[in-house]
């Protein structure tokens, strides 16, 4: 069976594998074609729910909605004029151009550093257009269309990218995604950085379309709160807060992102083009969504707590990532320098002092308390705005498995001691 990254099993103790198609030459699993119906299913159900009475996450659909309310081409319209604006920002002059990291073929390449720089612009023009009269609060209204034109344009995208890679390059292929059977490497992605001329579809869509939207679609449902019950809730502005707070420091230390999994490993194909186009902007909002449709009383005592532990995980997660990008970048440097490291037969040295001593995935850890913190939020007497945190936890916890083959693979015996040095993945005394 291929090492599809849904069913890989655990790591540390286990032997590295090669991760270029099936090791065994079996046909692969059927779990690529189940996720790519699952996922846009689930999608479409939490969006359905959020807005029903009970709001049960568990419980049936209200009701199982026609092809002409999910089909819209105002939604479709409104969907590529999005993706456009956000591809025009991205093309306007960067403050610094980054280098991602060496490549099969030893070259490296450039990546415009400009995404918060599009936030702002963005910002802008919402803001100029909202005092234009654009019905800012009606997007909510538009929900399923628009995630329905997203999941279609994510489709074909991913139709798009498949073909593109049919003539690119062996050395351009992602060492996962080209098993040789279509609906896997369809789902999972064949090339590895797909470009037309230095315009970086997997980069830009990682951080810009998605995001942004997901900020933008909250802000959308705060404003029609506002028209609904005459000014946001103190909830709706904490989930508000707290989740521009991370989307805007995804895109201020936007070159991160270029050491994650996604950017040096991954394949682009469907899985990512729907989880950035589609999953991102209209599940990650659901707890605002949850909000507009059930008020939840919160008082300031309490707010200030949930405040705390986003805080305290922000602490975590934007600690342990900076002090990895930092460590990567230059080890000298002396924010770092100081900090117990392995050395490896690569020749690149593990950390095992500062956040990355105290579990293997510190960074998850910080991003998980930050996920419950808005959660709660919700209060605790509906699940479904605890789907994120849940989704979450499993997404984290089978990345992290994933991370450890490939770093078992990467540095053998130098692994094994980091293990036994630091021997809890994510939760300390848990985990
Ligand atoms: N909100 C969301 O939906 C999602 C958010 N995320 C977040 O994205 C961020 C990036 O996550 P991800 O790409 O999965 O992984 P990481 O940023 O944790 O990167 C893992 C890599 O870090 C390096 N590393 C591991 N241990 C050490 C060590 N002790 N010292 C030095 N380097 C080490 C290894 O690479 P090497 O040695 O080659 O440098 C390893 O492969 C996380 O904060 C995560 O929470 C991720 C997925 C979804
Ligand atoms: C649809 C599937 C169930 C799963 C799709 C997974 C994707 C949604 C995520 C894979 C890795 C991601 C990252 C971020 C967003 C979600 C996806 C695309 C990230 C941009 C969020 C902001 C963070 O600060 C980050 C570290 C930059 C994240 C990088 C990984």
């Amino acid at each position: 069976m291929p090492r599809e990254p849904w069913i890989w099993k655990g790591a540390c103790g286990g032997q590295g594998e090669p991760e270029s198609g099936p090791p065994d030459g079996s046909p692969p699993s059927p779990g690529a074609a189940a996720l790519m119906l699952l996922l846009p299913v689930t999608m479409f159900h939490l969006l359905l729910v959020a807005r029903s009475g009970p709001a049960r996450l568990l419980g049936p659909p209200p009701y199982l909605p026609g092809l002409e309310e999910l089909w819209s081409p105002w939604a479709l319209l409104l969907c590529l004029t999005w993706l456009g604006l956000q591809a025009a920002l991205y093309l306007l002059p960067a403050r610094k151009v980054a280098e991602g990291q060496e490549l099969k073929d030893k070259s490296r390449l450039r990546y415009p550093i400009n995404g918060f720089q599009a936030l702002v612009l963005t910002a802008l023009l919402v803001g100029l257009g909202v005092s234009a009269g654009l019905p800012l609060s009606a997007l909510p209204e538009m929900l399923l269309p628009l995630a329905f034109a997203a999941t279609l344009t994510a489709f074909i995208f991913s139709l798009l990218l498949y073909l593109k890679a049919l003539v690119a390059p062996a050395s351009a292929l992602a060492p996962g995604g080209n098993s040789g059977n279509l609906i896997y490497d369809f789902f999972l992605g064949r090339e590895l950085n797909p470009r037309i001329c230095s315009f970086d579809f997997k980069y830009f869509c990682e951080l810009r379309p998605g995001l942004i939207g997901w900020v933008l679609i909250n802000l959308a449902l705060l404003m029609q709160e506002a028209e609904l019950r005459g000014s946001p809730s103190l909830a709706m502005w904490l989930v508000n807060g707290f989740q521009l707070l991370y989307v805007a420091d995804a895109l201020w230390y936007e070159e991160a992102v270029l050491t994650t999994m996604d950017i040096i490993h991954d394949g682009f194909g469907f899985m990512l083009a729907f989880g950035d186009l589609a999953w991102v902007p209209f599940t990650y909002s659901l707890q605002a969504q949850f909000l507009l449709y059930h008020p939840q009383p919160l008082g300031w005592p309490l707010a200030s707590f949930i405040c705390l532990i986003n805080a305290v995980g922000y602490y975590i997660f934007r600690g342990a990532n900076s002090q990895k990008n930092t460590f990567r970048k230059n080890p000298s440097d002396p924010r770092v320098a100081d900090l117990e490291t392995i050395s490896t037969a690569t020749g690149r040295r593990l950390l095992v002092s500062g956040w990355w001593g105290m579990v293997r995935h510190p960074n998850y850890l910080g991003d998980l308390i930050m996920a419950l913190a808005w959660s709660l939020p919700c209060g605790v007497f509906h699940l479904l705005p605890y789907f994120y945190f849940l989704y979450f936890t499993a997404l984290l916890v089978h990345r992290e498995d994933r991370d450890e083959r490939q770093c078992l693979q990467k540095y053998g015996l130098a692994w094994h001691e980091y293990c036994q040095r630091v021997p809890y993945r994510i939760v300390p005394y848990v985990y």
